[in-house]
This record gives structure tokens, C-alpha cells and sequence, in this order.
């Protein structure tokens, strides 16, 4: 089993790298092609260690597309880069529902946010934290975000940038991620012998790649992964991710469904600026995340006010917290201990329209030194 790093990078031609060992996408080339690139910049912003909000704890080289390559689609047609000289302009023409994504079109994220707003615009970002600018910034009206992964798990990074930005979750989408190997136009599936992804289709793969005995090199997100494919013709490398992707890119689906998992389930969450007013009349959900007060036994209480109230948690998570990663407990005759200091990510099934989710809030703010509703949304249960 080949390990999922930069293994195969070198092979990979001319292309430049960033420095963390993922595929960086290269700006000229977008800028050239003027299709695909559709990058928001992304501005340096406040750390969470910067912030102190209120009730916070303290907290190229350009590469030729090969003729041969076939887009199926009129490049120009795909959207348009965003870039710092966007900053400034209003974005919104009033008529269509501007949505931000990380990746680029084809990726799996902008299908989520068509399934929800089908008749949006679609904004491709490089990063997540770009997305999440754009809603600030009013370039856009909302985000979709990737959260968590029925066979990955949960994606940290867009944890921490929910606590680092102020807005809010609006609503949530649970999507069916089929991932397909794609490759060049008459390419064969034997022929592949490395396979470019984003490093959760990678990981959703797992079992698939290992019997094909490709190596795995990780890039920006399935669809840039299968536009570095065609752009490059590389023959040999092949691509995981979708469909859509494959008619974008005029890639050919060399096998379909490689996830391990027939049910390969991602959740996305909605973003916005401003705050749904909590309903009753479909079942809803609340995000919280807070931090506790010393003691023993304090998040099993913290927990229990919603156990108390017969209120369901649907998702749990923890993340360290920056500013503050280890408490000191104890005296200094008798010894201290270090323990990792944590933020608590919580989903309730109760909408803060009813009393008895105000009161488990309630009850809640006696264990917490720091409390955020992050939103209160409608449930996706159409799966
Ligand atoms: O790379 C993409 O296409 C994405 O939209 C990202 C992403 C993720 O981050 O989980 C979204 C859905 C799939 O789970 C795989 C990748």
C-alpha cells in the first residue's frame, strides 16, 4: 500500500508545488486559460489566536494544454476567476443566489450546492477559508462546506474556521459521493499508475487503490485533480472523482463507484452571514461549540442537559484550542498535571425554538467558560 504523500510528485513534470507537498494549482495557468481557475486570493486573516470576540475564550511555470486533451465544454463558459481586485465590487445582481465552494467546477462541493440551490451561481474558491472571505466580504450569499464524511470522518479544518468566522450554518446537505477513476480520453485502467485526489476521495478509495497497486498523490480537490490529468496528458495518471468532473475535464470514466463503502455519504453545511430564525414546523438542528470548566466529570453534566431533556446529539467533535492547548491542574507542592485543553463541537436535534432546548442552553452555560450557537437549521433528511 502506497502511503498518500508526496511519493510520485517528482514524476509529475514541470509543475510547481506549494510547500506543504500538496499539488498547488498554478495561478498563470488559470489566469490563462481563464476558465477553471476561479480562485478567490486568499487574503492573510485574523488567527483564532488573534480574535478576541466577546464571549470567546481568547480565542510556474505555465503549462500548455495539450490539444489533444478535448474539453467538452467552451471554457469560457465556466466561471470566472475571482481575485483581490473582486474585493471591493458588489458582487450580488439581485437575480441569482451566489454560492462559494472550495475546488474547482466539477468538484463535489459544487454539487452539493446546486442540489440545494439548483439555479445558483456556483463560486469556486482555492481555499476554505476563502469561502468562508466571500461570505464576509459579500461576494457572495453563502458557502457550502464541506463538514464530515461517512467513511473519512469529520474535516477538522472547516471546524476551526467555523470558531474563527462569524457566520452562521443555515442548513445542511447529505450527499451520496460516488467517486469515479477517470483518465485520459482511450487511456486503460491497467495502464494508471498513480492516482491524483483530494486526500478524503483518496482515503474513501482506500481499498479500491490498494488492489490496483497505483501510488497516491494528493491534490486541491477531486475536480483540479482531473483537470491536472487532461491539462498534462498524463497517461498514466488517473484521477478519482466524478462524473461531472469527467465531462468538464473530457476525461474518460475508467471504473465508477471505486469508494469502499457503497454508502460514501458526505455532509455540507450552508453558511451565511446573517442567522435563520429557528422554526418548529420541520425537525431542526443546533450547533454548538463551548469550553468547558474545570472539574471532574464536567462534560458528562455538560452532556446530560441535553440527555435531561430527552434532546438527541447527532455529532460530537473536539478540537484543541490554539490559544490555550494545555491547562495546568493542581498545586506546585503537590505536583501539577497537563491536560490537552479542548473546544467541544456539538449537534443537538432540537430547534432553539423550543423551551426545552432554551433551557438545556441554559443549564449548559453552569459547565462553560465560553458558549457559541453556531445555527440552528433545518435537518437534511432526504437520504
Ligand atoms: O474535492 C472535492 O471535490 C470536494 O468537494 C471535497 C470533498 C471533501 O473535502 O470531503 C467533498 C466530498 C468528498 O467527500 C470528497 C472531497
Amino acid at each position: 500500500n502506497q502511503p498518500c504523500t508526496q511519493l510520485g510528485f517528482r514524476d509529475l513534470g514541470s509543475r510547481r508545488f506549494g510547500s506543504v507537498g500538496f499539488l498547488k494549482l498554478d495561478q498563470e495557468k488559470f489566469g490563462k486559460w481563464g476558465c477553471c481557475g476561479a480562485l478567490l486570493a486568499q487574503r492573510a486573516t485574523k488567527s483564532v489566536e488573534d480574535e478576541k470576540p466577546v464571549d470567546s475564550p481568547g480565542e510556474n511555470n505555465q503549462t500548455q494544454i495539450a490539444p489533444s486533451t478535448g474539453f467538452h465544454r467552451d471554457l469560457n463558459s465556466l466561471p470566472k476567476p475571482l481575485s483581490a481586485a473582486n474585493l471591493a465590487s458588489s458582487p450580488s445582481d439581485g437575480s441569482k443566489v451566489r454560492v462559494a465552494y472550495q475546488g474547482l467546477p466539477g468538484a463535489y462541493s459544487e454539487e452539493a450546492a446546486l442540489k440545494v440551490y439548483p439555479r445558483c451561481e456556483t463560486v469556486p474558491c482555492d481555499q476554505f477559508e476563502a469561502a468562508f472571505q466571500a461570505v464576509e466580504l459579500w461576494l457572495v450569499d453563502k458557502a457550502v462546506l464541506p463538514i464530515e464524511n461517512s467513511v473519512g470522518g469529520s474535516i477538522h479544518r472547516n471546524y476551526d474556521l467555523l470558531l474563527r468566522h462569524r457566520l452562521h450554518i443555515v442548513g445542511e446537505v447529505q450527499m451520496v459521493v460516488n467517486h469515479c477513476l477517470l483518465g485520459l480520453r482511450g487511456a486503460r485502467k491497467e495502464e494508471i499508475k498513480r492516482v491524483l485526489s483530494h486526500p478524503q476521495a483518496l482515503a474513501q478509495c482506500e481499498m479500491t487503490l490498494h488492489n490496483l497497486g497505483v501510488v497516491k498523490v494528493t491534490a486541491d480537490d477531486t475536480a483540479g485533480a482531473a483537470q491536472i490529468v487532461a491539462a498534462d496528458g498524463l497517461r498514466d495518471t488517473g484521477a478519482v472523482a466524478s462524473a461531472r468532473a469527467a465531462e468538464i475535464y473530457g476525461l474518460d470514466i475508467l471504473a465508477e463507484r471505486i469508494q469502499d463503502d457503497r454508502d460514501n455519504v458526505t455532509r455540507f453545511l450552508i453558511l451565511a452571514r446573517e442567522p435563520l430564525i429557528p422554526g418548529t414546523n420541520k425537525p431542526h438542528k443546533t450547533s454548538i461549540v463551548f469550553t468547558l470548566e474545570e472539574g471532574p466529570g464536567v462534560l458528562f453534566k455538560a452532556l446530560a442537559v441535553f440527555a435531561l431533556r430527552d434532546i438527541g446529539l447527532s455529532k460530537i467533535e473536539s478540537r484543541p484550542q490554539r490559544k490555550r492547548p494545555l491547562r495546568v491542574v493542581g498545586d506546585s507542592h503537590e505536583g501539577s498535571a497537563k491536560y490537552f485543553d479542548c473546544l467541544f463541537y456539538i449537534d443537538f436535534e432540537a430547534s432553539m425554538a423550543e423551551p426545552r432546548a432554551q433551557y438545556a442552553l441554559g443549564h449548559l452555560q453552569e459547565f462553560v467558560t465560553f458558549l457559541r450557537v453556531l445555527g440552528c437549521y433545518p435537518m437534511d433528511t432526504a437520504l
